[in-house]
């Protein structure tokens, strides 16, 4: 690849920087930039009905900053903004935002779509970028400075016309990593001398990242300089605008709001120009995740993915942060183990907080279910089978038993090269262990006790197509009935191990019964029997074992 067609992006050299130290303790404030950047980067920009839609959408997720449009482009974007004005749709606390270059029609257009407004944010901006300055404005970098001076001071004089109190002002150097970081901070300060903010009003410096050009250490150091030198800095918010064109969108707004900035402007789930803006949505999880309050609510992931979907006829991929239909789930075996082992350990030690490996957010507090969790595929071991039994059909096998079984649901899935669904490792696991009736059919059984407490037990089989009673005598039933099976198959039969539990299916109450026999030949074998008595489960599941020794025998011949 021809990497000798690329420069290196110069970063500025800074000493004593401080942000890397700083943590971030509580959200932002947050704008919503999908109607206007996410909405100018569809194939198809939202009609007028889409547009209402998603605002309303936006204000019910929490937003209270709404940049809606640009009113000069269209005259949909025009008509929207007029729409929530004089249909009173927009909340007290809400303030709509737009967006205009620094031309007069422009502003002028702007000001109109404005008119009867009781806030909002008038978001003037223009490129200072050297290869903009050079390219597409043509002017030195004075020229640049005094269009957004006298687009300023234009600006203030409409704002004085509609209504000073309605307006708040925010200035964007577009693409100011490309542009000498002295530059920058000399036109917005020269902006700000325009504007003058006061604390009560306030004027927002939006810092945007317009493209990725350099790793998100190096924009922080850039956002940590330009605050350091902006005039009126208690007067001034300062936010963020990325884009995504690196990957680093999200880490880029993450360091720089370390960095000293107050507000965030993003999208949800990234939608916009080229890879999209800053993905609030990812953005406010990672908060929550952290322990802080991210101010909007995004408890409804797939509500969310559905507006979202219907309004820019794009999808979420499956992988995406937080969103995505994969993202709490595990396939492979080591974190399906580990997930098992600590979504039990909170439940037994009642967590009042979240710790599960592999799982940085409960899928819970985005509106998900457990059920995706842990999928079977041949990457899966014991400990996602033996979940998916427990979870989904209150299964509680003994630990040597999942070891026994996850192998058999390995082949199975390796085998058909596909994803087995819960009903289908439940079905292999009745097919392999559970009332296993050939060659030996258990068909009843008699109990009789001692006075000196000892079993005695006869039981009537079909045993290769024939009739066959055994009768034993021991310590206590499964004893007795262990010596009466041994001496019908030839060989002695032990218990090795036994777990029994109940099984709540419906109004009917059911046991079932694990338990691993040993032959006198060395052999151990995993049987299950599952019946309303406890008793006729637990000799169902030694026939169950004996019936896969005898089985396994008859291959082997
Ligand atoms: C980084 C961003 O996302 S910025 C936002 C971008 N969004 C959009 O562009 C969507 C809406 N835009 C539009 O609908 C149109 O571009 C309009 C209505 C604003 C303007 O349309 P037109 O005047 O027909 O065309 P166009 O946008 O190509 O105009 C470019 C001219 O504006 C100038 N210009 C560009 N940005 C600005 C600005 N912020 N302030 C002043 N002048 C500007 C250019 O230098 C160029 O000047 P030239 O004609 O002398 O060469
Ligand atoms: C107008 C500005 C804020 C913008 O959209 C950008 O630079 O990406």
């Amino acid at each position: 690849m021809n990497y000798q067609k690329y420069r290196p992006y110069k970063k500025i050299k800074k000493a004593n920087r401080r942000w890397p130290d700083n943590e971030i303790t509580k959200a932002p404030i947050w704008c919503s930039v999908d109607l206007r950047d996410g909405n100018q980067a569809l194939e198809t920009p939202m009609n007028l009905e889409q547009k209402i839609n998603f605002f309303n959408y936006l204000v019910k997720l929490g937003f209270k900053e709404i940049e809606v449009g640009f009113p000069a482009a269209s005259d949909t974007e025009y008509t929207f903004t007029r729409t929530l004005i004089d249909n009173k749709m927009i909340p007290k606390d809400v303030t709509i935002q737009v967006l205009t270059q620094l031309r007069s029609h422009i502003l002028e257009r702007t000001f109109a779509s404005l008119e009867g407004v009781h806030k909002a944010i008038v978001h003037l901006y223009n490129s200072v970028s050297t290869i903009q300055r050079d390219v597409v404005f043509r002017k030195s970098k004075e020229e640049i400075k005094a269009l957004a001076v006298d687009g300023a001071r234009q600006a203030k004089k409409l704002a004085k016309k509609y209504g000073e109190e309605r307006f708040i002002f925010e200035y964007s150097p577009e693409s100011f990593p490309g542009a000498e970081v002295d530059y920058v901070v000399e036109v917005c300060n020269a902006v700000l001398d325009e504007l003058k903010p006061t604390s009560e009003n306030k004027v927002i410096i939006n810092l945007p990242n317009t493209v990725e050009l350099c790793t998100a250490n190096v924009f922080a150091d850039l956002v940590e300089y330009i605050c350091d030198h902006l005039k009126y800095r208690e007067n001034v918010i300062v936010s963020l605008h990325s884009h995504n064109d690196r990957g680093t969108g999200i880490a880029a707004s993450e360091l720089g709001l370390m960095a000293g900035a107050d507000r965030i402007e993003g999208t949800l789930f990234g939608n916009g120009e080229r890879t999209g803006n800053m993905d609030i949505v990812n953005f406010a999880l990672n908060l929550l995740t952290q322990g802080v309050d991210p101010q909007l609510d995004f408890s409804n992931m797939d509500e969310m993915i559905k507006v979202y979907e219907e309004s820019t006829k794009m999808s979420i991929h499956p992988r995406h942060p937080y969103a995505g239909k994969l993202v709490f789930t595990a396939f492979s075996g080591s974190h399906q183990d580990a997930i098992n082992k600590g979504m039990t350990h909170m439940e037994k030690e009642k967590l009042n907080y979240w710790d599960v490996p592999y799982l940085p957010i409960d899928p819970k507090d985005v509106g998900r279910n457990y059920d995706a969790i842990i999928r079977i595929n041949s990457q899966s071991g014991k400990g996602g089978v033996s979940y998916i039994l427990k979870t989904h059909y209150d299964l509680q096998l003994p630990k040597a038993m999942q070891q026994d079984f996850g192998p058999i649901i390995t082949q199975i899935s390796d085998q058909g090269n596909k994803e087995l669904t819960p009903t289908e490792i439940y079905q292999a696991f009745i097919n392999e262990y559970v009332d296993i009736e050939s060659p030996l059919q258990l068909i009843n059984y008699v109990e009789q006790v001692d006075d000196d407490h000892q079993s005695a037990v006869r039981a009537n089989f079909i045993f290769e197509g024939k009739k066959v009673a055994i009768a034993g005598h021991g310590n206590g039933v499964i004893d007795a009935f262990c010596k009466g099976l041994s001496d019908l198959v030839g060989q002695k039969i032990d218990i090795a191990s036994y777990n029994e539990h109940a099984l709540e299916n419906g109004s009917t109450s059911k046991a079932i019964t694990y338990i691993q026999i040993h032959t006198e030949q060395g052999t151990y074998s995993y049987g299950s029997g599952i019946s309303p008595s406890v008793t006729r489960s637990s000799l169902q599941a030694i026939v169950s074992a004996t019936n896969r020794v005898l089985k396994k025998a008859v291959v082997m011949q």
